[in-house]
């Protein structure tokens, strides 16, 4: 094989020159994308059946910012037991969508029905069945991570012992024992999403609606996460997470929709949306296929 057919992750050691220089003069480029190795499609657990009660129904929402439709008329259910990954490009109306399920964004149009309860006429009752990890977090981060997980508690009205308990629990789940006693304003971006997702799920929630809950957070502790949500699904609560990690949702969800310009353009078991095909390449195929890199000859001036 030519030196020039080396794939770069190939190269060997040997091989590697000394200078910067020197390996952009031999790193070589491939003139041809490779074609993407075939994964095996395998499904995390069976979808709940057809017929299992919806937790959540979502029917025609719509929401506008001025001139832009963010959410264009989606309709969803996720049936109790479900795992739910809902994957879209950037803007696609994700975290929109979530906000008005979660009652942090009045839709323009449509219904959220949360075990039955419309979330937009009797919000404290839907709020009690759901647990929420939003896309901004705004926490009270002026308080220790106990503090703020006994807050949540308190809120949800529970008493001083359960939260007590239950804090022990979640901390010791989520590996935030060296943590708790820290401001939460001083945390890393994972552990904020940890002691969020702490106090997501203190009440009990039989719903759980997490935007983004991996973004930021370690492969250990997204291992760890995934398990305490699995635990969860396994003991009959429901999760609809967005996330733009198509493996971990094809690794995690039973159930997916793929939102593209605020319209769900696939919806169901995962491999009803897959179609025989990774998530990825549904997805990428659903948002409109991958834009040649060419035009951009510029980047290659490098200004030095
Ligand atoms: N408060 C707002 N005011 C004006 N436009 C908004 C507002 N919130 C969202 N949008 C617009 O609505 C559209 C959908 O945004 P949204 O945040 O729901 O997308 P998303 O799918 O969550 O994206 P990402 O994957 O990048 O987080 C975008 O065009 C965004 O600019």
């Amino acid at each position: 094989m030519l030196a020039t057919e080396v794939p770069a992750t190939e190269v060997p050691t040997a091989e590697v020159p000394a200078t910067a220089a020197q390996a952009v003069a031999v790193i070589p480029v491939p003139k041809k994308p490779t074609p993407r190795k075939k994964r095996t499609l395998r499904v995390a657990r069976p979808a709940p059946p057809a017929d299992a009660p919806r937790v959540l129904a979502i029917d025609g929402l719509v929401k506008r910012f001025g001139p832009n439709t963010a959410v264009d008329g989606i309709s969803l259910d996720v049936r109790a037991g479900s795992f739910f990954g809902l994957v879209g490009p950037n803007g696609a109306g994700k975290t929109t969508t979530l906000s008005m399920v979660t009652g942090l964004l009045r839709p323009d149009a449509g219904t959220v029905r949360i075990h039955n309860i419309d979330a937009w006429d009797n919000p404290r009752a839907a709020k009690r069945a759901t647990g929420v990890l939003p896309d901004r977090l705004r926490l009270f981060d002026r308080l220790t991570g106990a503090q703020l997980l006994y807050y949540s508690g308190v809120l949800r009205g529970l008493d001083n012992r359960t939260v007590r308990e239950r804090s022990a629990d979640l901390i010791a789940a989520f590996g935030l024992e060296d943590a708790v006693d820290r401001l939460v304003a001083d945390y890393s971006a994972g552990m904020t999403k940890k002691i969020a997702l702490a106090c997501a799920m203190i009440h009990s929630p039989r719903l759980l609606v997490l935007d983004e809950p991996f973004e930021s957070v370690d492969p250990v502790s997204a291992a760890n996460l995934t398990d305490i949500l699995e635990r969860y699904v396994a003991g009959g609560g429901t999760v609809v997470l967005s996330s733009h990690g198509m493996d971990l949702i094809e690794r995690v969800c039973d159930s997916a929709a793929i939102i593209v310009a605020g319209r769900v353009l696939a919806a169901g078991t995962l491999d009803e949306v897959r179609g025989g095909q990774t998530l990825e390449d549904r997805f990428v195929e659903l948002a409109g296929g991958r834009k040649a890199a060419e035009g951009m000859e510029w980047l290659h001036s490098f200004s030095d």
